[in-house]
This record gives C-alpha cells, sequence and structure tokens, in this order.
C-alpha cells in the first residue's frame, strides 16, 4: 500500500443565519466526484475541481444527493482506521476558513443522532473493526492471533494519548496542568521532531478517550478566553497510539506493531487582512498564518516533486511548528486524508476558492507509508546503542565522573540543568571549565539526558502509565474545577468563569452573529452583573426571560444548577 496519495474531500454545508440574514446565494455546485465554484461577480467563470470525495451537506436528507455524516465516517473514517489496524501511523486533517464545519466533520455532535462526526463514529466502531480484523488474519494468514487494542492486559502497552495546541508557534499542552509553558520542540537523530515533556496519557476505553478529548478543548477554550480570543485561531492535534501484538501460537512468537493516529483540526484558513486584524491580532494572523502558509508550501512543494520524479526540490518542513511536527504525516510514513469545509454562501467566495485551491495541490502529495512492525524494541535497542556511544565520549574525554553525577540527579528530577551539575559538584569552577574545554561534551550532556528521557519513557510499565495519567488526571480536575469550567451536555459552546471574577457571559464564536444560541454562567441562586442583569433564583431546567440592562436578553433554559442558561 506504498505510495498512496492524501485523500482529499470538500465539503459544504448549510448556509448559517448570518448568511440567510445577508439573503447568500450559493456558489457551490457538486456533481459526482466534482466541486464547482461559481464566481457572484463574474457568472460566467466558474471553477471545477475533482476530488476522492465531494459531499453535498448543504440541503437536507431528503435531498437523494446529501451527504450525511455516516457518509462521510463510512469513506473516510472507516479507511483511516482500517489502516491504523494495519500498522500504519495514520493522520486526518480538517482544512477551511473559520466557521466552515471543520469541527462539525471531525467531532460533530455526539449526543445528538446521527450527527456525530468522524471522531466519535471511529471509536464506536472500534470494537466491531476487532472482531473483523481477528477473522481477517485467522482466515488469511492462519494465525492465532490475539489484538489489544482499547482493553489491553495488563502486561501489554495501553492506547496512549496526547493533545497539544500551536499557537503563535508555540506549543502548549492541553492535557497536562503542570506543564503550563510553551513546551520545546525538539530533534532527535533517532526519534526525529518530538514535543518534549508532552503528557502521553494511558486510556483502557473509549469513555476515556472522550474525557481527555472534553479536558483538552476545555483547557483550550481556557486559555483563548485568558487572551480573549477564540480557539479556532490555533491548531489542534490529537494523537492516539496504540500496539497490537500477535502471538503465534505455532512459534510461540510475539510479533508488534504500533500506530499513532494524528487527528488535526488547523485554525481558520482566513487570510489576516481580511480579518481586517491589527496590532498583536495580526501579528498573531500572520503566525497562524506561518503555520498555514508553510503547510500550503510544503503542500506545493511535495506536489511539484511528484511532477518532476527526478531532481527533488526542498520541502520546507522546519519553516513552521505544525510542518515540522507533522512531516511523517505530509509525504512521509502516514497514510493521510485532507477533509476541506466550504461556506456554500457568496460573501466567502474569496475564502472558499482558495480553500478548493489548497485542497486541490493536497491531492498530488504520495505518502509512503510502512507498516510499523516492532518499532519499540528496534528503537530502545537503537537509543540504548546511542547511550552507549556518548557514555563512551564523556569517558574518553576524562568526564566520567560527570556521568555518575548526572545519574544520581537523573533520580532527581527530570533533567538536571548544567549550573545544577555544577552546584552539585562543590569545585564548580573546576567542573564548569572541564566540560566547557571538552569539544561537543556539553552537547554530548545534554543529548545523553534526552536519550535516557526517551528510554525510561518508552520501558514505562503500564501500571505506571495508568498511575501517572491518574496523578495527572486529579491535578486537571482540580484545576478545572477552580477556574469553573463546564461544557454543555451536548458538546456545544463552552462556558468559562473564574470564581474570582464576577459570572459572565463567554459567547465563544468569533462572530456573534454565526452563533445560535449564548451561554450564560450565572450563580446559583440571586445573580447580577454591572452590564448584563440576569436576575432572580434559578432552578434546573426552569425556563424563564432574561433582561439585560439594555434590555431583554431572550427566552431561556437553566441547563443546570450550577447556573448554566441556554438563552435563545
Ligand atoms: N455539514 C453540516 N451540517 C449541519 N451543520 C453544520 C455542518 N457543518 C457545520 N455546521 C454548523 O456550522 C457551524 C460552524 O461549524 P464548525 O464549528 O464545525 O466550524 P469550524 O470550521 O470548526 O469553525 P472554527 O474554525 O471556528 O472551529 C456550527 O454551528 C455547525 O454545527
Amino acid at each position: 500500500m506504498s505510495g498512496a496519495s492524501v485523500k482529499v474531500a470538500v465539503r459544504v454545508r448549510p448556509f448559517n443565519s448570518r448568511e440567510m440574514g445577508k439573503d447568500s446565494k450559493c456558489i457551490i455546485q457538486m456533481s459526482g466526484n466534482t466541486t464547482t465554484i461559481l464566481n457572484p461577480k463574474q457568472p460566467k467563470e466558474n471553477k471545477s475541481f475533482n476530488f476522492d470525495y465531494s459531499y453535498w451537506s448543504h440541503t437536507s436528507p431528503e435531498d437523494i444527493n446529501f451527504a450525511g455524516q455516516q457518509q462521510v465516517y463510512k469513506d473516510i473514517g472507516e479507511e483511516m482506521l482500517l489502516h491504523a489496524f494495519e500498522g500504519y501511523n495514520v493522520c486526518i486533517f480538517a482544512y477551511g476558513q473559520t466557521g466552515s464545519g471543520k469541527s462539525y466533520t471531525m467531532m460533530g455532535k455526539p449526543d445528538l443522532k446521527n450527527q456525530e462526526g468522524i471522531i466519535p463514529l471511529g471509536y464506536n466502531n472500534v470494537v466491531q473493526h476487532i472482531g473483523w480484523l481477528i477473522n481477517q488474519y485467522v482466515t488469511l494468514r492462519d494465525l492465532s492471533c490475539v489484538l489489544t487494542l482499547l482493553c489491553p492486559s495488563p502486561s501489554l502497552s495501553p492506547p496512549q494519548v496526547s493533545y497539544m495546541e500551536i499557537y503563535c508557534e508555540r506549543v502548549r499542552d492541553l492535557l497536562n496542568p503542570k506543564n503550563k509553558g510553551n513546551l520545546r520542540v525538539r530533534e532527535h537523530p533517532l526519534m526525529g521532531p518530538y514535543v518534549e515533556d508532552l503528557s502521553k496519557l494511558a486510556v483502557t476505553s473509549y469513555n476515556d478517550i472522550q474525557d481527555l478529548m472534553d479536558s483538552g478543548n476545555k483547557a483550550r477554550t481556557v486559555a483563548a478566553t485568558n487572551m480573549n480570543e477564540t480557539s479556532s485561531r490555533s491548531h489542534a492535534v490529537f494523537n492516539i497510539i496504540f500496539t497490537q501484538k500477535r502471538l503465534d501460537t505455532e512459534t510461540d512468537n510475539t510479533s508488534e506493531k504500533v500506530s499513532k493516529i494524528s487527528l488535526v483540526d488547523l485554525a481558520g484558513s482566513e487570510r489576516a487582512d481580511s480579518t481586517g486584524a491589527k496590532g498583536t491580532r495580526l501579528k498573531e494572523g500572520a503566525n497562524i498564518n506561518k503555520s498555514l502558509t508553510t503547510l500550503g508550501k510544503v503542500i506545493s512543494a511535495l506536489a511539484e516533486n511528484k511532477k518532476k520524479k527526478k531532481v527533488e526540490s526542498h520541502i520546507p518542513y522546519r519553516d513552521s511548528v505544525l510542518t515540522w511536527l507533522l512531516r511523517e504525516n505530509l509525504g512521509g510514513n502516514s497514510r493521510t486524508a485532507m477533509v476541506a469545509a466550504l461556506s456554500p454562501a457568496d460573501i466567502n467566495y474569496d475564502e472558499t476558492l482558495s480553500t478548493l485551491r489548497y485542497a486541490d495541490r493536497a491531492k498530488q502529495i504520495r505518502c509512503n507509508a510502512v507498516i510499523n512492525e516492532d518499532p519499540n524494541n528496534r528503537l530502545v535497542r537503537e537509543l540504548k546503542e546511542e547511550v552507549g556511544r556518548l557514555r563512551d565520549l564523556l569517558l574518553s574525554q576524562g568526564l566520567g565522573d560527570i556521568l555518575e553525577m548526572t545519574n544520581a540527579m537523573t533520580g532527581m528530577s527530570p533533567s538536571p540543568s548544567l549550573s545544577a551539575l555544577s552546584s552539585r559538584a562543590g569545585s564548580i569552577a573546576s567542573l564548569h571549565d572541564r566540560i566547557m574545554f571538552s569539544p561537543g561534551s556539553e552537547e554530548a550532556i545534554e543529548r545523553l539526558k534526552e536519550t535516557e528521557k526517551i528510554i525510561a519513557e518508552l520501558n514505562e510499565t503500564w501500571e505506571e502509565k495508568l498511575r501517572r495519567t491518574e496523578a495527572i488526571r486529579m491535578e486537571r480536575e482540580a484545576l478545572l474545577a477552580e477556574m469553573g469550567v463546564a461544557m454543555r451536555e451536548d458538546g456545544g459552546t463552552v462556558g468559562v468563569f473564574s470564581p474570582k471574577k464576577t459570572p459572565h457571559l463567554v459567547n465563544l464564536n468569533e462572530d456573534p452573529l454565526m452563533s445560535e444560541c449564548l451561554l450564560y454562567y450565572i450563580k446559583d441562586g440571586d445573580t447580577n452583573r454591572q452590564d448584563i442583569v440576569l436576575s432572580g433564583h434559578f432552578i434546573k431546567d426552569e425556563h424563564c426571560t432574561f433582561t439585560s440592562t439594555t434590555g431583554p436578553i431572550g427566552e431561556g433554559e437553566i441547563l443546570d444548577p450550577a447556573g448554566y442558561a441556554l438563552v435563545y
């Protein structure tokens, strides 16, 4: 299955209330896999593009051409999940301007029937796939096999998830509140680019994955709210790594396949100049665009290479954090799909055309995916060899005592700094001088610490992983409770308040006109706020009329006694 192209789908959503309010015309037409965009200013200037899939979701299920969530999942989710089970790295990107339907396609509305997106549908079907795959292996290869996925036995490694956000070229951990600052993106000679200290948490069920995704989304929202922003301005990458072990009962040999699923929700693709951004917002827009622009350049360079076949041009992966971290998913060892979300409205013509062009170029990328067979054993072996080599180097420079100190301190702190080493050494100046005057030793010590940390992570037992996960979960929940974050039951709008501040409204949709409802946080009992006054005693499910100092806000319901009101 190597050398396969990136699968590209486009999907057009229904008009939103703002577009309807502006009496918008639909400028997207679809026929089979072809998508045509009509230029509202020059009606004869149509442009057509062919994709792997063109999804018409502009109307309702009664329309025979309508493509609902199930259809999208069947074509893309199922195929990608299957590749993950085969042992490939898998990646699904969602691309498109803010409000075009990226999250709807990826997550959907998990609590509403027929509205779940690729991610929840994927997990719901995992169990069926396990059954299906066992049959395949048994019949095709005549092997007895043991697949351990999402319900691993204690002796085997559990699936792990990580969730990070890339905002203005900086990486944040969305699952571990202890990782407050920005994380370093590093490159290891054997591992390639990776995020140092990004938490990988063990999961034992679909609910665990859903909880972590929810927590991560809340952390993303808190950060965005603190910055007076919306989360649609950052890129989010959710990774699931799992290992399948197979036991050949005849030879008693166990083989291993490791798969990584990356789900990438890209920031809104609108250009900075079209949002009227100034100052920090403009800089931020430029940085977001730096990742998106680089993604575009990487896609173009890969597409060019495919055309030329011979002389390979330089691929600028390193020019942005996003492309650097997703290098393997773009033309490397991965089965990759991209879903480009489109607004149907004439007012968004320029953005939608640019999305279509982006998607059109992405079609050209070919990835050379290989099955990750027994990578952990090999990696640990190679990493140990690297440790041996670095130790020999330091010993040959007469720095053996530093090695012993590094060992002693690694047990105390995950990454002892050189100054920490020096301060423990007593004769600080002489130690420091010795390191400084031994060429390459500083780098070797740094590399040694890094490699030993990676080995320790890879060797962590299942019990240790679960203990660590549980400790982080408790910290995360305590922090979120303190901040007063909660999510609406249908998984929609998120409300955030800080008990130190007056309860306040958070409407996370960047464009207030596009949101269908507002979510207010109100105190149980009597509550008020300077510019929005919500008064009265609130009881769950109670229907009330809300008023503000400037007049009525609307009709609404109390979602829970802790104080959520849904105002229509
Ligand atoms: N195919 C669809 N069918 C019905 N409603 C949709 C569809 N796609 C999007 N919507 C609705 O349009 C609105 C915006 O969609 P969504 O939040 O998925 O956009 P987005 O591209 O993820 O935006 P952002 O960049 O802000 O995260 C939501 O209310 C969503 O429910």
